[in-house]
């Protein structure tokens, strides 16, 4: 018995140690499993209800000075998305870039074989084919606007050959000619200012369709001042010079054609105002293209003034393009190698720098030259052609410009709508409510709402750039706009004297105007507030914070809005006592349509400034500012701007229904009185808001409103306090806990309660003050007369 118990033991034993292996393991994921689903369920079980602000996840906190610190950087998009965009690879060595998918945007335009470009579905799949591009890049509209119609009418009509081409049918078909070798798909227009360039102008754009080459037409403005065509020559010339890619990497595009449209009143063919040329940047374009195409240009630049006969001059630059294009769908020039090497190009270019501009020719001239001599044709059926513009352009070293110079047209435009220029980058503007307020008719809801006097405070900026061209900002026709700040800086203390001084001397020529009051008149020559929302971006300005602490230092308050573009500046800034970031759109595609952004990664900029802001909330009180467009950003964005809210955690929601100032520009941008919406629409929606954010449980509610300027405040309920509203500011408590140096936090400065006549339901009039009423239809919207200089901007 002992021997059998004893040999059952060793048989346990050695099955024990066969299995032990699997069954540790098999016991030890159980365990795990196990473990792991009870943390899940502990979690689950101790959510309770709506997110607060120390569950929403990423965490970001904020410095005792203001300051968060990010765990990395946005990089300017203008000039260094190409590093993030090359393959993983190209960044470890040297690579030739050989090209990849791109977005492909609607296919449109005329339909007929032959010359006349057809859809690809009806193709056989071995006819070679040619896709045209049509690029444009455009500040104020206009170049889309060209661009669409070129498009449209590219091949629409008959080709209008010279003489001696031979006739051609009578009609608008044009007959396909016997020997044609490739025809032309549908053109695509695609706007540079929102394209991921490095889809297009590392690699020509790969198109789906075999047996297809593409040709790239641009239509580029000019612009003395910086915009988004700068981007674009930036990454042209960043191509060119990267020795990780091919020498010529759009050589095999079948080829390139540029229009320039420029103002040859204002720029004429030397040197003009600011230091810009007729079509300049055009003229940079076409050189760049043809360095990178291995001078690929099928038809010579084409220049149209804007001030004079454009149109006619692109229909007749399109006309002599089609010759061109049809030869090259005729011939064999659809090649991989024309034979130019790029790189004599650029020796003959700058050997040849001295004799520039001799070698200039406008598109009337063009028009004459191809009239008089042979038609154009391609380089290879014909070797080059006979002017070579790429020797157009004068190189010189990059130098610091003023943004804005006294000589140029910028500096009158914005002189001319009212503002004091301060140095070369920073103004300051009487605002209209600072004319009501010495008057007694009201001052703006910012009384109302922070108990911020009118009368006392200044408006100003000390950057007039901005990185978005809003539909219904006043100045995107004017001010400057750019990515980066590539100008000379001015220092702090220069630009606030500048600007008190500046806004003192509009005070004092308010003395005459009938109903201004003694009283108010004398306490105006003490500013005791000053916002920073005029027009531009005031944390651009890279001494922002010395700016600020010294207006703290002289207890000037500080009310900052930025366009949440700008998270490393964010991030940086300093304390500020009421900090608003600009919320135009509750998603990305809005925010896109109605702010026009310069930055590609605008969206996910957006979302960092909100995640900031939220780390900021403890330091200082910060503000969402909601800027109601009828037809852009209502409608069915109630949800999306109240999942904003529950991101940012504001401690006030400001909403306002957007101003119209009827400029061309705006009504270029789509924007008419029908998109301004009626206060009681700017209530409707508040309340709809109002409702989403306790849906939430995020803990608001409606506290303050200003009908006067169709404004309403919704605030955090940390500012309902003993059964009222608080949501005035008390400044001098600031000013000393700024001067105490100790951490402090908004609800240390907050001010008495808010007044009766200020709160939700009560119209925010200050009843001491005179009402004037506004007659007429429009009633109700916030109407500002433009250019006079009378007006708030769109973000102030
Ligand atoms: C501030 C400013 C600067 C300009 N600079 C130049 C220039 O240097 N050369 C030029 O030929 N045209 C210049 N123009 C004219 C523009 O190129 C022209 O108005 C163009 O049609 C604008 O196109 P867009 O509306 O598509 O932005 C300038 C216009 C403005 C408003
Ligand atoms: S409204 Fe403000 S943010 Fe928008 S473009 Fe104008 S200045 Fe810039």
């Amino acid at each position: 018995m002992a021997a059998m118990a004893s040999s059952k033991s060793l048989d346990l034993l050695e099955l024990w140690h066969t299995i032990r292996i699997p069954a540790i393991a098999a016991v030890a994921g159980i365990y795990l499993v196990v473990a792991l689903r009870n943390r899940h369920f502990t979690q689950r079980e101790t959510y309770d209800g709506p997110p607060s602000p120390s569950k929403l996840e990423p965490q970001l906190s904020a410095e005792p000075d203001g300051t968060v610190l990010l765990p990395e950087k946005f990089e300017d998009t203008s000039t260094s998305n190409r590093s993030r965009n090359l393959p993983a690879s190209s960044k470890s060595g040297p690579k030739r870039i050989t090209g990849g998918e791109v977005r492909k945007k609607k296919v449109n335009g005329p339909n007929a074989e032959g010359s006349t470009p057809i859809e690809q579905a009806e193709l056989d799949a071995n006819q070679k084919a040619i896709q045209i591009f049509v690029f444009y890049s455009s500040l104020t509209g206009s170049t889309g606007k060209y661009a669409e119609q070129f498009a449209k009418e590219l091949f629409s009509k008959p080709l209008h050959k010279p003489s001696p081409a031979p006739p051609i049918a009578n009609g608008t078909d044009i007959p396909p000619e016997s020997n044609e070798k490739a025809i032309f798909l549908s053109p695509i227009v695609e706007n540079l200012d929102y394209l991921d360039l490095d889809d297009y102008f590392i690699s020509p754009a790969s198109v789906k369709r075999k047996n297809t080459t593409s040709v790239y037409l641009l239509l580029i403005p000019t612009y003395e001042i910086t915009s988004p065509v700068d981007a674009f020559l930036e990454h042209l010339s960043e191509t060119h010079h990267d020795f990780r890619i091919d020498t010529r990497p759009l050589s095999s595009l079948a080829g390139f054609s540029v229009f320039g449209f420029g103002d040859k009143e204002g720029w004429p063919m030397e040197e003009g105002r600011g230091g810009g040329i007729f079509c300049g940047q055009a003229k940079e374009a076409d050189r760049w293209m043809s360095k990178l195409t291995g001078g690929k240009r099928i038809f010579p630049i084409g220049m149209g003034d804007v001030k004079g006969d454009a149109t006619a001059s692109l229909t007749e630059w399109r006309e002599h393009l089609e010759i061109a294009l049809h030869d090259l769908a005729n011939g064999d020039a659809i090649s991989e190698d024309n034979g130019v090497d790029s790189e004599d190009e650029e020796d003959t270019a700058q050997d040849n720098a001295a004799n520039t501009t001799e070698t200039l020719v406008d598109v009337e001239d063009i028009g004459n030259s191809i009239r008089s001599s042979n038609p154009p044709k391609t380089k290879k059926s014909q070797g080059p052609l006979p002017v070579d513009f790429t020797t157009t352009s004068k190189r010189s070293a990059p130098k610091v410009k003023e943004m804005v110079p006294k000589d140029s047209p910028t500096y009158t435009a914005l002189t001319k709508q009212g503002y004091t220029i301060v140095g070369s980058h920073s103004g300051v503007k009487l605002c209209r409510w600072t004319k009501s307020a010495l008057r007694g008719r009201g001052s703006c809801y910012k009384y109302s709402f922070y108990g911020i006097k009118s009368h006392l405070c200044m408006e100003t900026t000390p950057s007039l750039s901005c990185s978005n061209k809003c539909v219904f900002c006043w100045r995107h026709g004017t001010n400057p706009v750019s990515t980066t700040w590539n100008w000379t800086v001015d220092e702090p203390d220069l630009i606030l004297q500048g600007a008190m001084e500046g806004h003192y001397k509009k005070i004092k020529m308010m003395k005459g105007v009938p109903g201004i009051r003694a009283d108010r008149f004398a306490e105006a020559f003490t500013i005791r507030h000053c916002a920073l929302s005029l027009v531009g971006e005031p944390i651009f300005y890279p001494h922002i914070n010395e700016f600020l602490s010294m207006l703290h230092e002289r207890r000037i308050s500080s009310f900052l809005v930025c366009n949440a573009q700008h998270p490393d500046q964010l991030a940086r800034l300093k304390y500020v006592t009421q900090l608003y970031v600009s919320i135009d759109a509750s998603n990305k595609e809005s925010l896109r349509r109605i702010d026009r952004p310069l930055h590609r990664d605008f969206w996910e900029r957006f979302m960092k400034c909100l995640e900031i802001l939220r780390a900021k909330r403890d330091r200082m009180r910060t503000v969402f500012r909601l800027t109601l467009v009828k037809g852009f950003n209502i409608e069915d964005e109630v949800e999306g701007y109240a999942d904003l809210v529950e991101k940012g955690l504001p401690a006030f929601v400001e909403i306002k229904g957007v101003t119209y100032c009827g400029t061309s520009t705006s009504v270029g941008a789509g924007l008419s009185m029908q998109n301004v919406p009626f206060y009681e629409e700017v209530c409707e929606f508040v309340r709809r808001l109002n409702e989403a954010l306790e849906k939430r449980g995020l803990g608001y509610g409606i506290a303050a409103e200003h009908a006067h300027s169709c404004c309403v405040l919704i605030a955090s309920n940390n500012y309902y306090i003993d059964g009222k509203w608080h949501t005035v500011i008390d400044y001098k408590r600031f000013f000393e806990l700024l001067e105490e140096g100790k951490e402090f936090g908004p609800l240390d400065y907050v001010g008495p309660p808010t007044a009766e006549w200020a709160v939700w339901g009560n119209g925010g009039f200050d009843p001491a003050d005179q009402r004037v009423y506004r007659k007429g239809k429009n009633k109700g919207k916030v109407i500002e007369e433009a250019p006079s200089g009378e007006a708030e901007s769109g973000c102030g």
